[in-house]
């Protein structure tokens, strides 16, 4: 039997959370439908909410309350709108117990049809006129339909489904001319390597020493994407919108970074600033989030919000160990970046895009004897779920900053030469791709159109 008033208060409990907490709903919407709340007027209220997350909008009182009304006037009438229970907006809402509260409302909505279902099954038992083939065929078959209802037993799909939607997927990515479905990096190097740069649902951990340049190549790499008319989306929880809006001013002219620290320019250099602005970053669709040691929820409901409204085709991070990460009772560190890595993957997954995160190294490199100094895959800091969980991982690597200027095997020129390793690469080659730089590292180039161009860029930047 269900217990009503048990039911009544996980969903009072699960509503107030969605309203006090805007980053709650994508914790349960991937189970939770409105019909299975027991009470007309809360199913409503989730409903609504539902509704504005699907159309990409972060919700508030007043943009529920509106919903409400559009989406049936006659019982938002009756039940006064989200005034229907004050005591929404004061019980006790602890929002990590939602997916809890939740799947109890799931589980009693479960519960609920079978009792249903029983009694009627039960009641044809006691016709003698019904054969018992009938009988069974209506237990299997109501018992199949609240399965599907609820998608209980049944989260996997068939094949051919699946594969119909990927051949959809193949028809348009030809009809566009694409040579691959990944997102170009703008380094022609690790997009050979990789079979086409960065693939939806994957996740690609960035590591490398201090300041060896990861935030730098994340934002070149960005920038290139958005170039190529993606709209991609970088969350900084390391450096503030200033600083990142100076890097990119450094690198896309030729102001010199300590003018633009002091943040004090020559006439000359804002009218460059104001070039910039009008010919290059007016439709560049490369948005800044500025989060501090911000919880990973609130970056997973962002990103789907902004995914819904078709404004996030790829998402970077820096750096994950800056993410909020509590340790439970009995936990370690390394469990509590596990989630947060976790939850990262399964957005790359859910949004269809790629997942580019930086990630700190431990001091293990520091300690090795020899010069080179190459990373490999256990110096990402918490590696082993790291590794376990990223697609791609990938490192940094700039010979010339250890004092390595030329290859022992091919005598090549090793200044101004940096390198991505990849060392881990789930569905792809591994090896290294070059690209290059200036002394300061305030500029990077692909390393093929570089060379190409090299003449060129030697006249303005003689230290190549
Ligand atoms: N606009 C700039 N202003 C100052 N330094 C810059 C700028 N652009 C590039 N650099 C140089 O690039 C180097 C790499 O910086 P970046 O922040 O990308 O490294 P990181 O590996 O992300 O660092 P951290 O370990 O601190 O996270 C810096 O040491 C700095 O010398």
């Amino acid at each position: 039997m269900i217990e009503k008033n048990t039911g009544i208060t996980h969903e009072k409990a699960v509503v107030a959370c969605l309203l006090a907490n805007t980053e709650a709903i994508t914790n349960v919407i991937g189970f939770l439908k409105a019909d299975m709340f027991s009470s007309r007027e809360l199913g409503f209220i989730y409903k609504a909410i539902v509704q504005l997350f699907e159309q990409g909008k972060r919700t508030n009182y007043n943009l529920i309350d509106r919903t409400m009304q559009e989406m049936d006037r006659e019982l938002f009438l009756q039940m006064n709108g989200l005034a229907y229970d004050p005591e929404l907006f004061t019980m006790a809402r602890d929002s990590s117990q939602v997916t809890e509260y939740a799947l109890l409302i799931k589980d009693s909505y479960i519960r609920f049809r079978l009792t249903e279902h029983l009694n009627a099954v039960k009641l044809s038992l006691t016709d003698v006129g019904t054969p018992i083939t009938t009988i069974l065929g209506t237990l299997h078959s109501g018992v199949d339909k609240i399965c599907n209802d609820t998608d209980t037993g049944n989260e996997a799909r068939p094949l051919a489904e699946i594969v119909a939607s990927n051949l959809n997927d193949f028809r348009k990515n030809r009809a566009l001319g694409l040579d691959s479905r990944a997102i170009p990096s703008g380094f022609t190097e690790f997009d050979k390597l990789t079979g086409g740069g960065f693939f939806p649902g994957e996740i690609y951990t960035l590591a490398a020493r201090p300041s060896e340049g990861k935030s730098m190549v994340t934002l070149h790499i960005l920038q290139e994407i958005a170039k190529k008319g993606y709209h991609v989306r970088l969350v900084n929880h390391e450096m503030g919108d200033y600083d990142t809006a100076n890097r990119s001013i450094a690198m896309l002219t030729d102001i010199n970074p300590d003018f633009l620290r002091r943040g004090v320019l020559t006439e000359g250099q804002e009218m460059e600033v104001e070039r910039l602005l009008q010919e290059e970053l007016t439709n560049l669709k490369l948005d800044i989030r500025y989060m501090g040691n911000a919880r990973i929820e609130s970056i997973v409901t962002e990103t789907m919000l902004a995914c819904k409204r078709g404004k996030c085709d790829m998402l970077a991070v820096d750096y994950l160990q800056l993410i909020s990460a509590p340790v439970e009772k009995g936990g370690t560190t390394d469990e509590a970046i596990g989630r947060n890595i976790n939850a990262l993957k399964d957005l790359a997954v859910r949004c269809n895009i790629p997942v580019i995160v930086v990630s700190q190294m431990n001091r293990e490199i520091e300690h090795r004897a020899g010069k080179a100094k190459i990373p490999i895959l256990s110096d990402l800091r918490n590696s082993g779920v790291i590794e376990q969980t990223s697609d791609v991982v990938m490192f940094v690597y700039r010979p010339d900053r250890l004092g390595i200027t030329k290859d022992q095997d091919t005598g090549e020129n090793l200044v101004g030469i940096a390198k991505l390793l990849l060392l881990k690469n789930r569905n792809g080659g591994i090896g290294h791709a070059n690209f290059r730089h200036n002394k300061t590292f305030t500029k990077l180039w692909d390393f093929i159109s570089f060379n190409k161009k090299k003449s060129k860029i030697q006249q303005i930047y003689p230290d190549q």
